[in-house]
């Protein structure tokens, strides 16, 4: 039974009072999760040793950064290293969000030097793929999103495969208040585990947990989330609402 995700990107929101506020709101609210389920929070860097500690006693919810650098240490100044995040506990990295893509140009291939360093220090990437709306107005999404993968992925054997969650992020439905529909997350999910399942095996594919982002609220998260590949949800917007975030882990 693959792991089922809700994770909340903060992306570079909230105060780190604002930050722990919303936190302790969402753990008063005493969330049941049921068993393989997962709740992930993603804060801006300078929070993630003091949400650390807030969830510390929660162990169905574990700690994300937003990203790290493709490089192992040395002269980067201003960049994160996944060794330093491994040594203050964090459990997955966000890489390849779209809004990383485009605002400083993150390639595949330096995604692909992002993933290996996470791994090796026993972090968790969720590696988000998804294509803009010109593509997808010109059907050509999936070979966009096949890309992505193979450069970014496919590198890796199996036994690293079973630490990668992917998180499919359609552009045109981050921050737009456009979902897309629950056929449309379907069939992309879909893609991907068969995509995978061509390079390793139906039974990687099949331990695969595939998320999805993308205007993401209480009331499509139902939907969404009952479709037979999504398994769980990377929320922006909504993740910074305790009331709306919770509802959307119990959505699950
Ligand atoms: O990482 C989260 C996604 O970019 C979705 O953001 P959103 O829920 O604000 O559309």
């Amino acid at each position: 039974m693959r792991k089922k995700i809700v994770a909340a990107n903060w992306k570079m929101n909230l105060t780190l009072d604002k930050g722990e506020q919303l936190v302790n709101d969402i753990l008063a609210a005493g969330l049941k999760l049921a068993e393989g389920h997962e709740v992930v929070i993603a804060p801006p860097f300078p929070y993630l040793v003091k949400i650390k500690q807030l969830i510390r006693n929660y162990p169905g919810i574990s700690l994300a950064a937003q990203n790290c650098y493709s490089e192992k240490s040395g002269a980067y100044t201003g960049e994160v290293s996944a060794e330093m995040l491994q040594s203050i506990g964090v459990d997955y990295v966000i890489l390849g969000h779209s809004e990383r893509r485009e605002y400083f140009a993150e390639s595949n291939a330096q995604l692909a030097k992002k993933i290996d360093l996470a791994l090796a220090n026993g972090i968790k990437p969720i590696f988000c793929c998804g294509e803009p709306l010109e593509i997808r107005q010109a059907e050509t999404q999936n070979d966009y999103v096949s890309k992505q993968l193979e450069e970014s992925l496919f590198h890796l054997d199996a036994a690293a495969l079973k630490n990668i969650v992917i998180a499919y992020e359609p552009i045109w439905a981050i921050g737009t208040g456009l979902t897309a529909s629950a056929q449309q997350a379907q069939d992309m999910h879909a893609f991907i585990r068969a995509k995978i399942a061509e390079k390793y095996g139906r039974e990687a594919a099949l331990g695969l947990t595939i998320l999805y982002g993308g205007s993401a609220k209480p009331s499509n998260a139902k939907e969404l989330f009952a479709c037979a590949d999504v398994d769980g949800g990377l929320i922006g917007g909504a993740s910074l609402v305790a009331a709306d975030f919770t509802a959307i882990v119990q959505s699950f």
